[in-house]
């Protein structure tokens, strides 16, 4: 490994260990843990607090290589379908762990740089908090500004449709992910489905902007909710790798539980050791 991947695998590590410490309680009972490779030392983390921590917690997979990280470990396993139903309700996940490809400054997200979007969104506003753990690389003011393009997760009958509006919509080259080196032909979901990583400009937060129209992208500059909600209209996309809107702790207090996708914080690895955690204001 080189010098500098090394750098890289240690600021995962260091923000892991702390997010892990710092918001892991020993009362809780439901935990997702999302996927990627800086989310094998989120279960490093827990497995090193000892079986009378984590012995009566139940982890909750956001795809298969995240259930397979958690049954290697020897932690519980619960799909997240099989959580109890209390009062007709299924409960909550007191925590959800996931890495993400680029943060900007308000805690918008990108994901689905490993193709598991879909479900990581579902763990993701199942819990009443959602933590990001990442590495220095994946900071940035603005979406789409080192992670350049969205990963939208499509019906694979409707990707040529997809392609047709995403250029429409000033995406300017739109592709069907391979699943090249280890898989020939496209990238296959967890649930069937193909991955589209669409570029875009970088993205306008809210403050940005001045008009609607820039708002609506007729300039070519999307602002984030805007860009999500016009995907979302499209039929054939599943869904999209913007985690965007309001977070856990803001859900409760607008009533708007299931519909937080942004983490309460992000725990940024840095070059020198240090971790950095960007909370939620
Ligand atoms: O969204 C994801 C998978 O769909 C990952 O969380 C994201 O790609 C970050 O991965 P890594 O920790 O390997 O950098």
């Amino acid at each position: 490994m080189s010098s500098a991947a090394i750098l890289v695998e240690s600021a995962k590590k260091s923000a892991a260990f702390q997010a892990v410490n710092d918001h892991l309680l020993p009362e809780y009972k439901y935990v997702g843990i999302g996927s990627g490779s800086t989310v094998v030392y989120v279960v490093d983390a827990i497995v090193s607090k000892g079986r009378e921590f984590y012995g009566g917690m139940t982890f909750i997979p956001t795809g298969s290589q995240s259930k397979g990280l958690i049954r290697k470990a020897g932690l519980t396993l619960a799909n997240l379908d099989e959580r109890p139903v209390v009062d007709g309700k299924p409960v909550a996940l007191d925590v959800a762990f996931d890495g993400a490809d680029e943060v900007d400054e308000d805690l918008n997200l990108i994901k689905g740089g490993g193709a598991c979007l879909f479900q990581e969104k579902l763990v993701a506003i199942a819990a009443k908090k959602f933590i990001a753990v990442a590495d220095y690389r994946k900071q940035s003011p603005r979406l789409c500004t080192t992670w350049k393009t969205i990963p939208i997760e499509v019906l694979p009958l409707s990707a040529p449709d997809v392609l047709l509006r995403l250029r429409e919509m000033g995406s300017p080259s739109p592709t069907v992910r391979s699943g090249l080196p280890s898989k020939a032909g496209e990238c296959v979901t967890d649930n069937g489905m193909w991955i589209i990583d669409a570029p875009f400009p970088p993205l306008r937060l809210p403050k940005d902007i001045n008009t609607e129209v820039e708002g609506l992208g007729k300039d070519g500059i999307w602002e984030v909710k805007t860009l999500a909600d016009e995907l979302l209209r499209l039929p054939g996309i599943v869904e999209i790798g913007l985690f965007h809107g309001f977070n856990g702790v803001e859900a409760v207090k607008l009533g708007k539980q299931l519909q937080a996708q942004k983490p309460v914080a992000a725990y940024f690895g840095l070059a020198n050791g240090e971790v950095q955690v960007q909370n939620a204001v």
